[in-house]
């Protein structure tokens, strides 16, 4: 069953568009990463999905309503942002109560179990509290109201490693536990890359790929060694990205349309073929040129 159904969904700001014709689905209990650039239109399409701006065109169903000004939605879905307005006259623990009020679905001894093991101070106000631990303030809010459909518009910004690695880790093993829909936008595609079960990777406002992380995984392969062997393997193919190293051998990243031959008889010929990590696929098929910050160097 399908959660989430966009179909040739546009969101303009004025004359500047910021979503293009987007259409995809996203079905019921599955982890989704929605992965772009800055200013690919992540942010837009979360707001949009969770009914807090309409579309300029185009359709979105949330769980078969239109999301903006949806009651059904407003009360099956969670969006946790860094720039959450929280009452400033409650301390956490406060906003936590009143959370238990209204999700549901909340879990106060995952709230209370979270909230101890990050050393957040009940007694703390939300004003007061640093970029870092406001994230896990919010992150916390996001598990423990366990909503049919949870949002995470860039949850991690601003904690550090040990923070960002416990939360994708409270949040697999919380989702397993009691799975719902969750999308995740993120800057960091190797972060989330073993939690998440799909990519939606926006480019431009436009969708570019909306695969598995294992098809992900699978698309794109490295070519490196003696730069005339790699360009005679990769010769005719669409080259994603491209570099030299020292004088005379490339890497270059091609889409992964080899067959087991072509790969063996370039292995022989000093060729080789590595994985090519899924945030850095995603990364070279949003560069604006095939050779990245270094076509900025190579200008002639
Ligand atoms: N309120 C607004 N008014 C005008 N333009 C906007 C507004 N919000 C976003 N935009 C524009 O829409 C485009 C998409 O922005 P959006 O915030 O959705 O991108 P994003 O992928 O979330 O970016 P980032 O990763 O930097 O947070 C950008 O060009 C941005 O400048």
């Amino acid at each position: 069953m399908n959660v989430i159904q966009c179909n040739m969904l546009t969101k303009n700001y004025g004359k500047g568009v910021a979503l293009k014709n987007l259409t995809f689905t996203i079905e019921k209990n599955k982890i989704t990463g929605i992965i772009g650039r800055n200013g690919a239109g992540k942010t837009t399409l979360l707001k949009t999905l969770a009914g807090f701006l309409k579309p300029s065109s185009g359709e979105v169903n949330v769980f078969s309503e239109d999301p903006f000004n949806s009651l059904k939605v407003s009360q099956n879905m969670i969006f946790i942002e860094d720039q959450m307005t929280l009452p400033q006259s409650l301390t956490l623990m406060d906003i936590l109560h009143s959370a238990s009020q209204f999700y549901e679905n909340w879990d106060m001894e995952l709230a209370q179990g979270l909230f101890e093991y990050f050393s957040l101070n009940p007694d703390q106000f939300h004003q007061s509290l640093s970029k870092g631990m406001r994230s896990t303030f919010h992150s916390i809010i996001g598990l423990a109201s366990r909503c049919p459909l949870t949002i995470f518009d860039e949850p991690t910004t601003g904690m550090d490693t040990s923070v960002r690695k416990d939360f994708y880790r409270a949040l697999l093993k919380d989702y397993l536990a009691y799975p719902r829909t969750i999308l995740l936008s993120s800057h960091h595609l190797n972060e989330i890359e073993e939690i998440i079960e799909e990519v939606l990777l926006i480019k431009d406002g436009e969708k570019y790929l909306h695969l598995s992380i294992e098809e992900l995984k699978e698309l794109a392969v490295g070519v490196s060694g003696r730069k005339a062997a790699v360009d005679n393997l990769t010769y005719g193919k669409e080259i994603i990205y491209q570099k030299t190293v020292g004088t005379d051998s490339a890497y270059v990243v091609v889409y992964n349309s080899f067959s087991h031959e072509d790969l063996q008889k370039a292995r022989l010929n000093g060729v080789d073929i590595s994985h090519v990590a899924p945030e850095d696929v995603c990364v070279y098929l949003t560069n604006k040129t095939k050779g990245g910050i270094d076509d900025v160097f190579n200008r002639s």
